[in-house]
């Protein structure tokens, strides 16, 4: 049986950020994930988790400096990490650090580190960039394990971030075994991958009993809507996950097909109601 938990960057954005927690834990679920809690307070964000009986499941490093107002807008400019990007390691460094004091306070036990966009100084030196890439999170696996937490990398299609550096599952895995950190987990977001590679049960067989599948996530292809509709068939899929034994949780990071007005996320979650079903009785 899929464990789900709403991605509250995707899910009730009618709401405010904080009121989210409630909604999300109304319609059933038992974790949370989102991009960036950096616009709060850790202890204000803790006692939403803690009123609704919520597990925070993951969030993100920020992709810029440690102010969450300059994140964001660098966010909003296109920014997407810096793990890759050779000469910013000092400010990758204040990221992660920032981000493992949220996780202490939310109890989180994941973080995902985004990997960057190339930048077009390097685009002819990928050498480097890889080279940056695999020290950074070196860096960033021991001090994420010194606070009990697990990084993960996630492949993102280059359609909505053109120029990510990481981009297939296959390269992130070779990534995993050249940290050779046992803290550092793949997140397979099985929108990216559909859009990227395809054969997506082929490679929840390949790499789900590895154990270093961290987290996956779930969108409809290609609208990024509810995982009842378009060209991944998801009562397969997710079947597919119990029948490999994941016992991660399942990241709903979609927007609703019905928008981002009040209701919407409610109204659009009747395609959970069929993954409740034994997974004997999807085929
Ligand atoms: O965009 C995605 O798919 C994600 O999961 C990331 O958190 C991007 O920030
Ligand atoms: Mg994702």
């Amino acid at each position: 049986m899929p464990r789900f938990c709403a991605n509250l960057s995707f899910l009730y954005t009618e709401l405010p950020f904080l009121d989210r927690f409630a909604a999300a834990a109304r319609d059933g679920f038992a974790g949370v994930e989102y991009f960036f809690p950096y616009g709060h307070a850790p202890q204000d964000i803790a006692q939403r988790l803690a009123d609704n009986g919520l597990v925070q499941v993951l969030f993100n490093a920020p992709v810029a400096g440690p102010d969450s107002a300059a994140n964001q807008a660098a966010w909003d400019a296109g920014a997407r990490g810096l793990a890759c990007v050779p000469g910013r390691e000092a400010e990758f460094q204040t990221t992660v650090r920032l981000a493992l004091e949220y996780a202490q306070a939310l109890q989180c036990t994941q973080l995902h580190v985004l990997a960057g966009v190339v930048p077009s100084a390097h685009a002819a030196d990928l050498a480097a960039v890889h080279a940056t890439y695999r020290s950074n999170l070196r860096w960033a696996c021991a001090q994420a394990a010194a606070h009990g937490v697990q990084l993960l990398i996630e492949p993102i299609n280059t359609r909505d971030m053109p120029g990510y550096y990481l981009t297939r599952q296959d390269q992130a895995h070779a990534i995993l075994a050249e940290v050779g950190a046992a803290n550092l987990h793949v997140q397979m977001d099985l929108y990216h991958c559909q859009i990227m590679e395809g054969d997506v049960t082929t490679k929840l067989r390949s790499y789900v009993p590895t154990g270093r599948v961290g987290h996956v996530q779930i969108a409809s292809v290609p609208m990024r809507q509810e995982p009842d509709q378009g060209e991944l068939n998801y009562p397969f899929v997710l079947a597919e996950l119990d029948r490999l034994a994941y016992r991660g949780w399942v990241g709903c990071e979609y927007r609703p097909r019905l928008g981002a007005h009040n209701g919407a996320t409610q109204a659009g979650l009747a395609w959970m109601q069929a993954y409740r079903k034994p997974a004997s009785t999807i085929s």
